[in-house]
């Protein structure tokens, strides 16, 4: 309460003592009204700005987690948290001038100032990020969120990426020991040009022939996971894969290259191979030549295969067989024109050369010794002949004898 008093020089100054009171009064007041009117203005409006926009999906409350489930969705496609949030509009990032990824939570206007990521996920300190208002605070731990998720999902792919490559690696092993050699051939094999013998190839005539014939692997060694190490590349090439391993354990293969008159490989039929060997040996006899057809390999090659015939089961057949077709050859020929009057007889003896010792196939197994006579030429002594009149006779001695002698089938 004020009051006003009129009294001469007293009076006066107390007028102006009054005055000055007044004064300092409004003044005061003017100080708190604009206290009042600052915290309205720059406080109040950010209490005005919550709750955050709601979600399209159904309202988060929290911006961070919604950026976080989506980041996590695309966590496998980009990996890179820069790419992560510049493909996701819905953040609201935008390119800056200096081409930069930046981040702006949704709901602040485009006024309101923008944040950078930090520039690597893996860097220790990502750079400090000049907070406007809570939200921008709440959009900064989202980032860190982000990054934590994104670099557990990222270890976690690639932990479980190993343990693949692992548990394939122990199956191959399991199922086959070899699967790294078989794979280093199939990749050798993959990259030859393969052009094998044909039917349709001429027969070369040479005096001496060298051929070799590759036998399919049979089922045991097909169970037993055994490597394919042979190639025929082409009509007269071989290449044999060898398996190695230098002394730090690396696996690696020698490519050996082999070149003979003809080679055939696990396709060719007994027919192609005696039209290549033999045929050319039963017409050099006719001819007044000599001839030698020799089957050299180890046990299990094919060696009765090729000479006695193809085995169907058990059972061989004995027609297909080196032995039958050149009998069915040398009877053809008996019959020809030209040498029908020359009133050539056949005769076949049959031994067996086993180690050291000599036994006579068409004579109960008998034994026999090899000398030499005056001449010397190599003789079988007391060796069984017997005259041959047409091919059939011939199959059936190419029986009794393949029953004789002694085999040993792998
Ligand atoms: N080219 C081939 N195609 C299919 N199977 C083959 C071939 N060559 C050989 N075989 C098969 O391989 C097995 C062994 O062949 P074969 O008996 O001819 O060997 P071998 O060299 O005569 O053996 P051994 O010296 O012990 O008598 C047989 O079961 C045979 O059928």
């Amino acid at each position: 309460m004020f009051s006003f008093f009129y009294n001469g020089r007293d009076d006066v100054r107390r007028e102006a003592e009054v005055r000055s009171d007044v004064r300092k009064m409004l003044l005061d007041t003017l100080i708190w009204l604009w206290l009042i009117a600052k915290s309205m203005f720059f406080r109040i409006p950010a209490f005005v700005q919550l709750p955050p926009p709601k979600d399209q999906d159904g309202g988060k409350m929290f911006p961070y987690l919604i950026e976080e489930r989506e980041s996590s969705k695309k966590l496998s496609r980009n990996p890179s948290p820069k790419r992560s949030l510049a493909n996701d509009d819905r953040a609201g990032d935008t390119i800056n001038r200096l081409g930069q990824n930046v981040f702006t939570p949704r709901y602040q206007n485009s006024r309101s100032p923008v944040s950078s990521p930090p520039k690597s996920p893996t860097s220790k300190k990502p750079p400090k990020i000049k907070r406007e208002s809570m939200f921008d605070y709440k959009s900064e731990a989202a980032r860190k969120v982000e990054m934590i998720a994104r670099g557990r999902e990222e270890r976690r792919q690639k932990q479980a990426d190993e343990r693949a490559i692992r548990d394939q690696m122990n199956h191959l092993e399991q199922n086959n020991p070899n699967w790294e050699f078989e794979q280093m051939i199939n990749e050798y094999k993959s990259s030859l040009d393969f052009r094998p013998l044909r039917e349709s190839d001429p027969v070369v005539e040479n005096q001496i022939t060298v051929c070799v014939r590759k036998r399919p692997l049979n089922e045991k060694e097909i169970n037993r996971r055994e490597l394919d190490v042979i190639s025929v590349p082409t009509k007269n090439q071989l290449i044999v894969h060898e398996p190695k391993q230098k002394v730090d354990l690396t696996k690696y293969l020698e490519n050996q290259h082999f070149r003979f008159d003809y080679v055939f490989d696990e396709s060719c039929s007994n027919d192609l191979v005696y039209k290549f060997t033999a045929r050319p040996l039963v017409k050099t006899i006719f001819e007044g030549g000599m001839a030698t057809c020799f089957a050299y390999g180890q046990t299990g090659s094919g060696k009765t295969h090729t000479m006695g015939g193809e085995f169907r089961g058990k059972q061989q057949n004995f027609k297909n067989g080196i032995y039958g077709l050149v009998a069915q050859d040398v009877f053809r020929y008996l019959t020809h024109p030209k040498y029908a009057r020359m009133n050539y007889s056949v005769s076949a003896s049959f031994f067996e050369i086993y180690g050291k010792l000599v036994f006579d196939l068409l004579a109960k197994k008998q034994r026999l010794r090899v000398l030499e006579d005056g001449k010397q030429q190599v003789q079988v002594v007391g060796l069984t002949e017997k005259v041959v009149n047409k091919a059939l006779s011939n199959y059936h001695y190419v029986c009794d004898m393949s029953i004789l002698r002694r085999t040993r089938t792998l």
